[in-house]
């Protein structure tokens, strides 16, 4: 990051969205009239305040988790028309448009805006401005529908990541497994990037991880398995030992001693006896092709009698030529009870065979797992210690979007409000600043939002918190923390001290330190307790006074 003299940091650092889908024209089409509108009414240049905010949390919870902004801060950053962009407005745009209009769309761009916004990884509450934009009317509302496109998936799969991270606790392993299954390419991309930010390990996304630097893992499949026949298919045995000094000529040979061995063993009696030679063949394979990463896929024939006893016949035979193997998948059936019947093989080949680790080899586990399934599993009792999660992570399937929205909260210094009889569709006029006050046990108690002009909240301070629309719903709030919730991110040609993009690991790491900030009973699945947003006192008074003063009377006869 580049800062300059007077504190500043140059403008010139932020790259280009990651998708090049995302320009100028990634807009409704409304936009673009309004766009004309404003400018045939010479009100384009009006200084405009947008507010980007949600109104529900998602997944029946009662936290969201804020991602997308680096990418609204690249868009903006990048903001202009080419040519051939305004060519083709023309031929969308009615005929009775002003060539001029057309002329100054070739110099618009983002260097009067200005953006203010939570940082990426933040907790954030329903009501609470994501992102704040200020700039000329016509630039500002041009924004509107890539700053929703790029910040209401990427916050939502990282919300669902984070609460399948709830679920599973954090010493387990958890892998997003869900390109196939995404929508799309830039689906699967975003879904890769926000998981990982959510709370996620690893992705088996080969491109993510070149992308963003995130951990990539992976096992083998089904398919591999049953591309062997037999064990006359393993055309070279030989594996060198680990040391790199010796070579073992016959790799398959050692193997089947110890798969011998295995079912001398008494208390193995009775649960297995001939194991499948072609799943053996490929595990044999693949553990000479990668004698360090042997992971085995256990279910493709029979996960007990089968794939459990061939996998150790396999790790034993690799232990001996000093590898250590890293352990099983399962991806199919009873999932508990398969991990624990296996946990209990892995000990007892341990204390066999004195091989130090064995029992602590690692299960994997997939198959349509969703928080629920995470939940049910920590009730039964299971083995699991990581897992590998697709459909339902990336998809979102228990609810599909988030309901981010993009609202005219001020213009020319007026403040502005939208009356709906839905309450809960009711904006927050003003140009808002936004504080988390935090109480004695170091949790976050409230949200609060207030006026420009009134002064900030201070620690130690009594406040007066009060519900935006419900007189009744109030409280006095002594903080032992006071946290400013905005930072600018796009200065524009302000010259107010922009704050440097954080990086990815940067925002996984503020998303996982503000969840430990939040009371557990606000984050559980069931029936968590809400979160309290708020406003001052004076912005309660003003609020309603607009309200009032806009909503027209009705009249009964
Ligand atoms: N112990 C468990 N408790 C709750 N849910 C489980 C448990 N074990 C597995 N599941 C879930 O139950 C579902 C089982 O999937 P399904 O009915 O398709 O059977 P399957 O085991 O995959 O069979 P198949 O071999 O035909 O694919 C999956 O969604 C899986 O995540
Ligand atoms: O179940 P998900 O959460 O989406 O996780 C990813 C799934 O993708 C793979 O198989 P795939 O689903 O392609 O085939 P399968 O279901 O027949 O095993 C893998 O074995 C998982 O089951
Ligand atoms: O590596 C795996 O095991 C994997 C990757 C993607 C989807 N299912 C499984
Ligand atoms: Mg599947």
């Amino acid at each position: 990051m580049d800062s300059l003299a007077n504190g500043q940091t140059k403008q010139t650092d932020i790259g280009k969205p990651t998708n090049p889908m995302v320009s100028a024209l990634l807009c409704d089409m409304y936009q673009f009239t309004m766009a004309y509108a404003y400018w045939k009414a010479d009100k384009h240049l009006n200084r405009a305040v947008f507010d980007l905010l949600h109104r529900k949390n998602p997944f029946r919870g009662e936290y969201t988790i804020f991602a997308g902004l680096e990418e609204c801060i690249r868009f903006a950053a990048n903001f202009h028309f080419e040519q051939y962009e305004i060519d083709y407005l023309r031929t969308i745009m009615p005929s009775t448009c002003e060539d001029a209009f057309f002329q100054y769309l070739q110099s618009v761009d983002c260097s009067d805006v200005e953006i203010y916004a939570i940082p990426e990884g933040s907790v954030v509450f329903p009501r609470v401005p994501l992102i704040r934009v200020e700039g000329p009317v016509l630039v500002a509302q041009l924004l509107e529908t890539a700053f929703l496109n790029l910040v209401n998936y990427a916050s939502l799969v990282a919300t669902n990541a984070a609460r399948h991270r709830q679920v599973a606790g954090s010493e387990k392993t958890l892998m997003e497994f869900g390109l196939r299954r995404a929508q799309g390419p830039d689906g699967g991309m975003s879904a890769s990037k926000y998981c990982y930010l959510g709370g996620f390990d690893a992705t088996s996304n080969v491109d993510a991880g070149q992308r963003f630097g995130i951990p990539v893992r992976g096992t083998h499949s089904h398919a591999f398995v049953s591309s062997f026949m037999g064990l006359e298919e393993i055309a070279d045995r030989c594996l060198q030992y680990s040391s790199g000094k010796r070579t073992c000529n016959d790799f398959v040979s050692l193997t089947q001693q110890w798969l011998s061995k295995l079912q001398a063993v008494p208390s193995f009696r009775g649960l297995f006896s001939e194991t499948n030679q072609s799943e053996l063949a490929a595990f044999i394979s693949y553990a000479i092709s990668l004698p360090t990463r042997f992971q085995a896929l256990v279910d493709t024939f029979d996960v007990l009698r089968s794939g459990i006893p061939n996998f150790c016949a396999v790790a034993l035979a690799l232990s001996e030529l000093g590898y250590n193997a890293l352990g099983i998948r399962l991806d199919s059936g009873d999932l508990a009870y398969l991990s624990k019947q296996t946990r209990k093989f892995f000990r007892t080949v341990e204390k066999e065979f004195a091989v130090e680790g064995f029992g602590q080899l690692v299960i994997t586990a997939s198959n349509d797992i969703n928080e629920e399934t995470l939940d049910a599993l920590n009730k039964q009792g299971h083995e699991i210690d990581a897992f590998g999660i697709g459909t339902h992570l990336v998809t979102c399937s228990t609810q599909p979007a988030l309901g981010c929205v993009y609202k005219l909260v001020e213009i020319n210094k007026q403040p502005r409000m939208k009356l709906s009889q839905d309450i809960e569709k009711v904006t927050i006029p003003c140009k808002k600043e936004a504080y988390r006050l935090y109480g004695v046990e170091g949790y976050a108690l409230v949200d609060i939002m207030k006026g420009e002009a009134e002064p900030p909240p201070k620690a130690e301070e009594r406040l007066l918190c009060r519900h935006p629309f419900s007189e009744s719903r109030r409280a006095h709030v002594v903080p032992q923390r006071v946290e400013k919730l905005y930072k600018c991110f796009w200065a524009g040609n302000s010259g107010v001290p922009r704050e440097p993009l954080p990086s990815l690991a940067e925002a996984k790491a503020r998303c996982k330190e503000q969840l430990e900030a939040m009371r557990p009973d606000h984050l559980r699945s069931l029936n968590p307790t809400p979160y309290k947003v708020s406003v001052t006192a004076k912005l309660y008074d003003f609020i309603h006074f607009l309200w009032l003063s806009e909503a027209p009377v009705g009249e009964l006869r």
